[in-house]
């Protein structure tokens, strides 16, 4: 497997983590969530994060979406230092967290009307491609948990965002609504050419969906390994490429 820790910042590349350290003061004492972390993401590639609970996936995420700040180390989007929480990366959790007083159509837009070049039939094309024009009157609570998550990730597009931060967002689903989520991820993906970077606790989702892999260690979270995925989709889990891959990642995160 090809090992691309030392891997020389590209002036080309969208995202870059440029040696992000982060320990957390908190009543127990210290506790250091990650060491070191290095990589970057071009633009359009679709990155999986991987690795143990506890080891530091959900703070590289916030730290990357500026919700927190890290200890050392910075986070640069097109070769600009970001420490805040801006419109060029949005996020989507692993529950919805839709406004209830809201309706579909009004959580999307939500925060829009400042700009106004983003509304109105942008927020159509939103609705349209992750299939809930149909219910864009309805409140969350009359939609399933697959349909939420979808309003989720329409609000999260709608600024337009050049990065999307997806936080293990199908782990809530029952299994048929996550892989027909998968699918229509990766069709929101072609449509959008959105540089994602998706975590998720699940080797074989992390095999459908990116084109590499990051492996952390278990806690503090370092970058174990990154796997290129140069495989062509739809892919096919009982492939044999994909069913090696995953066998070695099995062992691999261990
Ligand atoms: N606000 C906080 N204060 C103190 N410690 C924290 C805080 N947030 C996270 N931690 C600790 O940092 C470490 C990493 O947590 P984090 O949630 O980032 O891991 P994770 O890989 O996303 O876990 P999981 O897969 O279980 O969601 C854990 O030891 C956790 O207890």
């Amino acid at each position: 497997m090809e090992k691309s820790l030392e891997k020389i910042p590209n002036s080309a590349s969208l995202l870059q983590i440029n040696n992000i350290h982060k320990t957390y003061e908190s009543k127990r004492g210290k506790v250091e969530a990650l060491r070191g972390i290095r990589f970057e993401c071009q633009t359009k590639e679709f990155t999986a994060i991987i690795g143990q609970s506890g080891c530091g996936k959900t703070t590289l995420l916030r730290i990357i979406a500026g919700l927190e700040l890290p200890t050392a180390g910075e986070v640069e989007i097109e070769g600009r230092k970001t420490s805040a929480p801006g419109f060029d990366r949005a996020m989507v959790f692993q529950e919805p967290r839709l406004f209830p007083w809201l309706t579909v159509e009004k959580n999307v837009s939500f925060g829009l009307k400042d700009h106004a070049h983003l509304t109105g039939v942008s927020v159509e094309n939103i609705l349209r491609m992750v299939g809930l024009e149909h219910v864009k009157k309805a409140y969350p609570h009359e939609l399933s948990g697959g349909m939420a998550q979808r309003a989720a990730i329409a609000r999260a597009l709608a600024f337009h965002p050049k990065v999307l931060l997806m936080d293990e967002p199908f782990s809530a689903l029952d299994a048929q609504t996550r892989a027909k989520m998968q699918h229509e991820l990766l069709g929101i993906w072609k449509e959008t050419n959105k540089t994602i970077l998706f975590v998720t606790h699940d080797i074989g989702e992390a095999l459908l969906l990116s084109q590499k892999v990051l492996v952390m260690t278990p806690a503090p979270g370092q970058v174990k390994e990154i796997i290129p995925i140069n495989l062509p989709y739809p892919r096919d889990p009982d492939s044999g490429e994909l069913i090696r891959l995953k066998k070695y990642l099995t062992e691999h995160i261990r």
